[in-house]
């Protein structure tokens, strides 16, 4: 038998699942971020992890796995010297540290670009470029790679290879499938002192090489094991979903609150933090919030997320409106650097403030999907759930509310299903 496996890295912790050819999962393991107060430690963490979760699946399964892909938190990048060695701390998803740039970018960047955004890996990579000198970064050759990317790196060894969605980020053209002129342009221009290897972008999920020897003798994976390009972790997340049709909504309910509306036209607005990946014919808009599981985790446990959810009426609406962030700050439906957490006034009674808590986020979701729509997105027919906040039935009943559309229960909520899939699917593709 064929066996696949796909392998998710979210914001607190990396995910693995294993399927057959049938699309069967056989298991599925994680393993918990415990966090870190040095940025540098992230690289060893996620390979860490990566290992740790493949040597999990039993050494049968292990043996007979035809392929691999990795999903990563989009914007998370890296640069890594000419053998794949980090030779940075990365810079997260969230990361804002490249506001500092939005000038240089809208010099560069076609007006209203979803690259004019503070953490947005553009954003990111010209940091790295102006702060070169005091981060000692190396004027050799130098790779520019997001985190999945580096992760697929570490299993079949080809350096500097991505895929457009990881991209799109960068400014990565998914219309015409090149890198546009300003960019590269930019990017190689001759006064800069770095000289950065900008990833040649294939199609998520192809096959792009056999793991090494060495991963196969380490892990006890076949030698013919293929690794896929992978994919982002919301796009993942909307592949297990099963929704196909133009006017399908999966929100990622996680650390953060991601939304996907499956559209036949592309909507893209900086001003909102609203941009389109593309999916086969059709087009991923949307966009993603820092609110989200991140904040309600800051005040209460899993399990009393769970206890509390279920004393709260879900047909009453909260009277209390809070804008729910860790710090300020969000990207969607308002991309504001400094909008500030709204999370006064905090009632004394627990179940009254998370009912406020998930009401707000809901009301961010229905602004989101509203705005998508104003902007040309086809009409939202449904919503699937995905992430750890779509157990919560008290907050879909909530949602729905807002949403105004039916809530749909998907057939797969784990980003690693669809990121196994993709393996599966491309492969199957490959070969025909
Ligand atoms: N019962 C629940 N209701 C709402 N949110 C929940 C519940 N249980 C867990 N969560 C949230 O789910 C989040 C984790 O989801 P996950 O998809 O694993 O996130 P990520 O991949 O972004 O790290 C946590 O931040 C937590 O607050
Ligand atoms: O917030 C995130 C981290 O979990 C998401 O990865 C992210 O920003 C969504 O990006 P994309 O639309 O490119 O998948």
């Amino acid at each position: 038998m064929n066996f696949y496996i796909g392998i998710d890295f979210g914001t607190s912790g990396a995910r693995l699942a294993i399927l057959d050819q049938k699309g069967d999962i056989h298991q599925e393991v994680e393993s918990r971020f415990q966090g870190t107060s040095s940025p540098n430690q992230w690289p060893i963490i996620w390979q860490t992890a990566l290992f740790d979760l493949i040597v999990q699946i039993p050494v049968e399964l292990r043996r007979q796995t035809s392929a691999i892909a990795i999903d990563g938190t989009s914007g998370t990048t890296l640069l890594c010297d000419q053998q794949g060695k980090p030779i940075t701390s990365p810079l997260l998803y969230n990361d804002g540290r490249g506001v500092e740039m939005i000038e240089k970018i809208k010099a560069i960047a076609p007006a209203n670009h979803l690259v004019l955004s503070a953490t947005s890996s553009l954003a990111k990579l010209l940091w790295w470029q102006h702060h070169h000198n005091e981060l000692n970064i190396p004027s050799q050759p130098i790779y520019f790679l997001h985190q999945a990317d580096w992760l697929g790196f570490l299993l079949h060894g080809k350096l500097g290879i991505s895929d457009y969605h990881n991209t799109l980020k960068l400014g990565y053209d998914i219309t015409h499938l090149c890198y546009p002129s300003w960019l590269t342009n930019a990017i190689n221009h001759e006064s800069n002192p770095l000289k950065l290897q900008l990833p040649k972008v294939i199609t998520p999920g192809t096959p792009i090489s056999p793991i090494t020897s060495e991963i196969a003798e380490q892990l006890d994976l076949p030698k013919q094991c293929v690794v896929c390009a992978g994919t982002t972790d919301s796009i993942a997340a909307f592949l297990a979903s099963g929704a196909t049709s133009p006017g399908e909504a999966v929100t990622s309910l996680g650390s953060t609150v991601v939304l996907k509306l499956l559209s036949h036209t592309p909507v893209n607005d900086a001003r909102y933090g609203v941009y389109s990946h593309r999916l086969g014919n059709l087009w991923l808009t949307g966009g993603a919030s820092n609110t989200g599981g991140a904040v309600l985790r800051a005040f209460f446990s899993d399990r009393e997320l769970k206890t509390l959810s279920q004393q709260i009426n879900p047909n009453i609406n909260s009277p209390l409106d809070y804008y729910p962030l860790l710090k300020k700050g969000d990207r969607f439906p308002i991309n504001d650097l400094e909008l500030p957490p709204r999370l006064e006034p905090r009632p004394d009674n627990s179940v009254e403030f998370l009912h406020g808590l998930l009401e707000s986020i809901a009301r961010i979701e229905a602004t989101g999907y509203q705005r998508l729509q104003e902007l040309g997105a086809t009409p939202l027919t449904h919503v699937y759930t995905a992430g750890g906040g779509a157990k919560n039935t008290v907050w879909t009943t909530i949602r729905e509310r807002y949403l105004k559309v039916p809530m749909v229960q998907p057939r797969h909520t784990a980003a690693t299903y669809g990121v196994a899939r993709l393996a599966m699917q491309s492969l199957e593709k490959s070969q025909v």
